[in-house]
């Protein structure tokens, strides 16, 4: 059969399935109606039964079970819309390209047929039209060259002959490519995919998962996944795949929920929104780095990475560096828990807790119950006994308050309804000592900012514990003066509520420790991508935090913008070091399919160990690098972004920080064209956009210019990371302005690619 006959039975094949997916989403809109229509109808009727008496007693336990049994029917209904719903999107992803891959298999002697797509599709007799790409049997796509192959089934491994592997690129249920071929993903269609413009989102990569990004996807066994993988080697594009893969593989133990993905900043959080919904699942919860650690310390404000990269880059002294470094160590943290439980007799600190103005249990009162707990036992146990006990003594007081008078004139002063709601929301029998027990029922309401704060720990203070902590430290790293310099620099900003980012860490971890909380058993899966601006102490701190999850982190070492400048140790053998207890797994990417050819091979050149980077065979223009004088530079940065939006949607003008871009911004003032973006943007426009680089962490854009990059600017090599993450930005054109002297990191490149303007 000549290709062309095949690919008219594929073109009918495609037709016919198209047709059934157009069906199949009839017949679910004429069920999500019907569904929408009854979910609206047991709400009418809940709203109805809200409304009978409540007043007589044996109403109200009525009513109550009625309404328990109405609102079961709206979850049992909401939950039926929202399933059909969610099939209704895995089918419209289906449709105009119901699926990418062909396998023609033998197993035990019958030949068979999968096509396999973003989910499976069966028709009315329950025949496969498509075949899941997580399903086991779909592996053999990514995985397998024609032969004999394997693969898991529920019952082990099991043997099949792969006899055909075909590609298919359907648009508009249209076969605009077609191969049949021996390797993953044969190049023909990935190079028509990635010559494609950028777009506001990220786009799944279900089609052409190269086989390293597939063994990332299908890693089920490690504890700690590390990835490290080259710019624009497909690390993000991996995990969102791989949340899809584990998802599928858990169905019944596991949702969107219990995962977790540290993303670099809400830009991102956007730019990643489409691929999994486009998968058929929901996204999974994101957070930032200072999301998280603001979350669990309310009420004082965490300096975020890009504030301390901006003031790392005026002035980092020596005796600095040596104590951050310290500081964001896993052996800084295990130095804090050692220190505290060295010192039995030393008295935990504590704070009053205030009621009404005035202190309810001092912190006198707390060192005392404290000091008297056996000191052998460990800290932890010494501080929940002491927690007891100020809980036994509140119950206590409840106890002995509830005849006093005023509580006594309280009551009386209630009116029937709220003393009838005291009744029906405790459940009290009519007796003879009914009133005492509303008057304790009474004053557990009243003392409730008591309880919460004893069951909350907020009678504990972690920060004044620190101090003390790094007071009885033995150093051995700077002098004792700078050391207590250090110390009251975090006791003032304590006391203007600002902590700075390695002492949050070590504070949250401290607190833990000696509360026994902070830990969450409910997440399964923890990712983080850009791993390589977290510190040690940080990813410590996520892992105690997360004790039941797996750790997928995703870095690359030359792409260290933010901590470059003090950071010295590999972040590969790092994370090993402080893994080295768990099943982990390193994993390298080397190819990078971002990029044309020319702009891999110009930004590899600027890094000491570059050669090991594969371009992809995508061609494309050469870098160009255009240096003006002084008196011309911002007109010419103008020309030339708006000669490059010409062509290109999106042209990115990178600075190494935000008050360069404030002032680029500034020079084109004049006109509307250019959107400066910073940390508070949700979305990219397109356009014209200027934007310090580490905004642009993880995003990509057709064309990128770099700002400056004069020996000036990027005088050594510690700014050899800001500039390859600004160059690796760049999908189709990558142009570099100078204002002056060009930098000495790029006397690698060619002579070729300079033009004096
Ligand atoms: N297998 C693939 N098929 C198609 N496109 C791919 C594939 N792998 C990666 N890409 C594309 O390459 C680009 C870079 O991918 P991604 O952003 O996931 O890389 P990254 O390693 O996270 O990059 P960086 O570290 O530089 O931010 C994206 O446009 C992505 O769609």
């Amino acid at each position: 059969m000549t290709i062309n006959q095949s690919k008219d039975e594929e073109q009918q094949r495609v037709n016919s399935v198209a047709e059934k997916i157009d069906n199949k989403i009839k017949r679910v809109d004429q069920s999500i109606a019907q569904a929408h229509q009854e979910t609206h109808r047991i709400y009418r009727n809940y709203g109805e039964n809200t409304k009978v008496n409540t007043f007589e007693v044996d109403d109200q336990m009525e009513t109550n079970a009625s309404v328990q049994q109405q609102k079961q029917l709206v979850a049992l209904a909401v939950e039926n819309e929202n399933i059909l719903n969610a099939n209704r999107l895995k089918l419209e992803n289906l449709q105009g390209s119901p699926y990418f891959g062909r396998i023609d298999i033998v197993e035990d002697g019958e030949e068979d047929t999968l096509y396999i797509g973003t989910s499976t599709l069966q028709d009315d007799d329950g025949n496969f039209l498509i075949y899941d790409w997580r399903a086991p049997i779909s592996g053999i796509y990514y995985n397998g060259m024609l032969g004999k192959v394997h693969y898991q089934t529920p019952n082990g491994k099991a043997e099949v002959e792969l006899k055909k592997k075909r590609q298919f690129q359907i648009v508009k249920n249209h076969i605009r490519n077609m191969f049949d071929t021996n390797e993953t993903v044969g190049d023909e269609i990935l190079q028509s995919v990635l010559s494609e413009y950028s777009d506001e989102y990220l786009k799944n990569i279900v089609a052409t998962i190269q086989h390293e990004q597939n063994v990332i996807i299908r890693d089920t066994r490690s504890d700690v996944l590390l990835v490290q993988g080259v710019a624009g080697s497909g690390k993000t594009s991996a995990i969102l795949q791989r949340v899809a893969y584990l998802l599928y593989h858990s169905r019944s133990t596991m949702n969107a929920d219990n995962i977790v993905l540290f993303s670099p900043n809400k830009l991102f959080s956007n730019y990643i929104s489409e691929v999994l919904p486009s998968l058929g699942e929901r996204n999974m919860r994101q957070v930032t780095l200072n999301e998280f650690i603001s979350l669990r310390l309310t009420g004082v404000q965490v300096e975020t990475l890009f504030e301390r990269y901006e003031k790392d880059e005026r002035n980092l002294p020596e005796s600095t560096v040596k104590m951050r470094l310290y500081k964001e160590s896993g052996d800084f943290l295990d130095k804090l828990a050692e220190l505290e439980e060295n010192y039995p007799e030393h008295i935990l600190h504590f704070e009053d807790i205030i009621f009404e103005g005035k202190p309810f249990f001092t912190k006198e009162e707390m060192a005392e119950i404290y000091d008297s707990i056996n000191h052998a036992y460990h800290i932890t146990d010494r501080f929940l006994k002491t927690k007891n006990a100020l809980i036994k003594r509140l119950q206590r007081r409840i106890h002995e308050d509830r005849n006093a008078d005023w509580v006594q004139a309280e009551i009386d002063n209630l009116s029937d309804e709220d003393f009838q709601q005291i009744i029906t929301d405790h459940n009290i029998e009519e007796s003879t000592n009914q009133r005492e027990i509303i008057a304790e029922e009474f004053l557990k309401e009243r003392y409730a900012p008591i309880y919460n704060a004893l069951i909350n720990n907020y009678f504990f203070n972690p920060y004044k514990e620190y101090l003390f902590l790094l007071n009885e430290m033995d150093q051995g790293l700077v002098s004792d003066s700078v050391w207590q310099t250090m110390i009251e620099s975090i006791d003032n900003n304590i006391e203007a509520h600002k902590l700075n980012l390695s002492d949050s860490i070590a504070i949250l971890y401290l607190r833990d420790i000696v509360t026994d909380g902070g830990v969450n058993h409910s997440i399964q899966h923890i990712f983080i991508d850009e791993v390589q601006d977290y510190t040690m102490a940080q990813l410590k701190y996520i892992a105690h935090a997360f004790p039941n999850a797996k750790m997928t982190l995703l870095g690359d070492r030359a792409q260290d913008v933010l901590t470059s400048s003090y950071r010295q140790k590999d972040l590969v053998t790092e994370v090993n070091e402080l893994f080295s207890k768990k099943r982990i797994n390193t994993i390298t990417l080397n190819q990078s399919y971002r990029s044309t050819a020319e702009i891999t091979n110009f930004a590899t050149k600027l890094l000491p160990n570059g050669e090991e980077i594969k371009a992809f065979s995508r061609q494309g223009e050469d870098p160009i690098i255009k240096v003006f004088d002084d008196d011309n530079y911002y007109q010419g940065l103008k020309e030339t972004a708006k000669e490059l939006n010409k062509k290109y949607e999106t042209v990115a003008i990178l600075t190494r920080n935000q008050a360069q871009a404030e002032q680029i911004y500034t020079h084109f003032s004049d006109e509307s064209i250019i959107t400066l973006v910073d940390a508070d943007f949700r979305s990219i426009p397109k356009g014209i956009l200027v934007l310090p680089i580490y905004l642009a962490k993880g995003l990509e854009f057709d064309a990128v210019i770099g700002h400056d990059i004069s020996a000036k600017n990027y005088p050594d090599s510690r700014s050899t990371d800001v500039l390859y993450t600004i160059c690796t930005r760049a999908m189709h054109s990558l142009t570099l302005c100078i204002d002056g002297t060009v930098s000495p990191l790029l006397s690698n490149e060619s002579s070729d690619l300079i033009s004096e303007q």
